[in-house]
């Protein structure tokens, strides 16, 4: 009896030993062509697509993430790869590495996510983006930093112009996020300056697609779950305020094209075609067919009333533009979120919340009320 256990573990081992794991097929890229490249970030939505594309591009990719927000499963399809390597590590301690390009793009992006710990995320920008620099510095490498629409604030011109320099509240629920991408691009400009550091910034522009969180937060993912499930769509305010959504892949060619362009100061990267929330709840639902209805709740706390990039830098400098329709994207992430049902049940949405600092939207549109000094 006890020969035969051992026989099935040894067949088992050898099954084991002779499974072929299999990647996507890679370009092939000379010594001369290939380059290391870091993406801190990495197992994020964005920074996962950003990864795929690298990797069948030739390159070797080495992706940092604390998997606050990203996902080992975003990246798992490349676990074993010989030009893959990732490293569970918070880029608010210093890394050493030796790399040719940095794409730093570590940071949480959900205002329910940024704002959940804000200390963490003003740490993540700031002290994540100086050893950033730092190591880009030590190694000579160029640093590609994942700036924000944020930084303008609730903007006063429209559309936004990477002249235009913003309408941020320092002292309020968003400053956390705002105000740290700030001072990492005053940083970027400074190591830039003093060091000779060789940057790029992106400021980038509502952006959807499929590997967003189910819990991500975002009205994009929160208005196709809801739709999908017809459940009521949650509109924060009237629904007059605008945004302007590109899709993933789109970013991720401008994303590419900066990094190798020689263009260092500030540029947007965004789509320009803007809808109004709730014209864009409307759109999802007819998309999806579905029988919600919508629902008003509480404004957020310095929510910007309307955002749409202007792009003229992106095709003069990159020949870059968005190239992906609404329809086509929203299609492709309605697909993705109708398979994410099947396998995980949406549970409550802006999960990371202390449930005391809910209101009754759901989110965290203040300070804690019992907060009484403020
Ligand atoms: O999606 C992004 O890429 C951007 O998302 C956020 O900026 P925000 O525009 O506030 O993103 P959302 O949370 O998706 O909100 C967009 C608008 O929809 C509204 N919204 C959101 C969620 C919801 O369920 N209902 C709803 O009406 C919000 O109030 C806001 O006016 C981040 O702060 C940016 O850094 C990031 O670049």
């Amino acid at each position: 009896q006890q020969e035969e256990r051992i026989q099935a573990l040894e067949k088992r081992i050898k099954d084991l030993e002779d499974r072929q794991q299999t990647f996507p097929e890679v370009k092939y890229l000379t010594y001369k062509d290939r380059k290391r490249i870091l993406v801190t970030g990495g197992a994020g939505f964005v920074g996962s697509h950003l990864v795929d594309r690298l990797m069948l591009e030739g390159h070797e990719v080495i992706v940092a993430d604390n998997f606050f927000t990203g996902r080992k499963r975003n990246i798992e399809h490349w676990i074993g790869h010989e030009n893959f390597e990732l490293v569970h590590h918070d880029i608010v301690t210093p890394l050493f590495l030796e790399v040719d390009q940095i794409y730093h793009l570590a940071s949480p992006a959900s205002p329910p996510h940024y704002m959940y710990n804000p200390v963490k995320t003003i740490k993540v920008n700031s002290i994540g983006t100086i050893n950033m620099l730092g190591l880009a510095r030590r190694v000579r490498a160029r640093l590609l930093f994942s700036s924000t629409s944020e930084v303008y604030g609730d903007p006063e011109v429209h559309p936004q112009t990477e002249s235009y320099f913003g309408n941020v509240n320092p002292f309020g629920p968003r400053s956390c996020y705002d105000e740290s991408k700030r001072v990492a691009e005053a940083m970027c400009y400074a190591y830039a300056q003093q060091e000779g550091i060789s940057i790029r910034i992106a400021r980038i522009f509502n952006t959807y697609g499929p590997r967003m969180h189910m819990n991500d937060g975002r009205v994009v993912s929160n208005f196709v779950l809801q739709a999908l499930q017809n459940e009521p769509i949650t509109i924060y305010g009237n629904g007059q305020q605008t945004r302007s959504f590109q899709y993933v892949s789109d970013l991720v060619d401008g994303l590419i094209a900066l990094m190798n362009s020689n263009y260092s100061k500030p540029m947007n990267l965004g789509n320009p075609d803007e809808y109004t929330i709730e014209q864009f709840a409307t759109k999802i639902k007819d998309i999806i067919g579905s029988k919600a209805t919508l629902e008003y709740k509480d404004a957020l706390v310095d929510d910007p009333k309307q955002r749409r990039p202007d792009i003229t830098l992106a095709k003069t400098w990159l020949n870059w533009s968005p190239k992906v329709t609404i329809a086509e994207g929203l299609n492709k992430t309605i697909e993705y979120f109708r398979n994410e049902l099947l396998v995980h049940h949406h549970s409550e949405r802006n999960l990371f919340f202390p449930k005391e600092w809910l209101h009754s939207s759901g989110i965290k549109t203040t300070i804690p009320k019992d907060h009484k000094e403020l």
